[in-house]
């Protein structure tokens, strides 16, 4: 089968969780098409893809609004096979309940304002590569994680999503694909 997988990055944590998924469904033996959410192909449909996996950041308290817009002009599409939203940020990395509830609040609201109720959708912890940054967004990061209680080193980067969240986010996501595929298969013989 083939599945789709759209993304929205700045630093490109999301890009490397979205590629962990791809290889995930490669070596289950399904095509995996893998797009940045701003370079999509011309034209593209999503009729031969069996399942739709997106992600997106967050920066500001807000998604990329080009995951947004794909989300709006594909929602017909996407409600009719199995999908799956993952969401990457900072407050996911808090064990704090509060950050948690706050995280939830935030992709749920953006589900919500868009009118799609995935199948699945995640929160992950990202990364916050304070090395890569320029010093005013270095400074302002410091400055968020020191209030939240996080790292504050900035002669390194670093990195809090849980892979193994991933990998079952991933495998869930393949299970919902293989069973709306049987259940498929189950009207067409019946
Ligand atoms: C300018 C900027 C703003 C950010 N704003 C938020 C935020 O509002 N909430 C949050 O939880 N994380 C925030 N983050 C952290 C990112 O969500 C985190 O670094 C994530 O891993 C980014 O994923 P990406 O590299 O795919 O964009 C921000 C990061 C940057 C650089």
């Amino acid at each position: 089968m083939r599945m789709l997988i759209v993304y929205g990055t700045g630093e490109g944590q999301t890009r490397k969780i979205a590629e962990v998924l791809a290889r995930q469904c490669r070596e289950v033996g399904h095509d995996a098409d893998l797009y940045q959410g701003d370079a999509l192909p011309r034209g593209l449909a999503l009729t031969p893809y069996a399942g739709v996996l997106v992600g997106a950041s967050v920066h500001m308290a807000r998604h990329q609004p080009y995951i947004r817009r794909f989300i709006q002009r594909y929602l017909e599409e996407l409600r009719a096979r199995p999908c799956a939203f993952f969401s990457v940020s900072a407050a996911a990395a808090s064990p704090d309940p509060e950050s948690q509830a706050q995280v939830r609040e935030l992709v749920t609201a953006f589900l919500a304002e868009e009118g799609w109720q995935p199948g699945q959708w995640a929160a992950f912890a990202g990364a916050v590569p304070y090395t890569r940054y320029g010093r005013l967004k270095r400074w302002m990061m410091r400055q968020i994680l020191r209030r939240a209680g996080g790292p504050t080193d900035t002669s390194r980067d670093w990195e809090f999503t849980d892979w193994e969240a991933v990998r079952l986010f991933g495998e869930q996501f393949l299970q919902a694909v293989s069973r709306q595929r049987a259940g498929r298969m189950d009207v067409a013989s019946g």
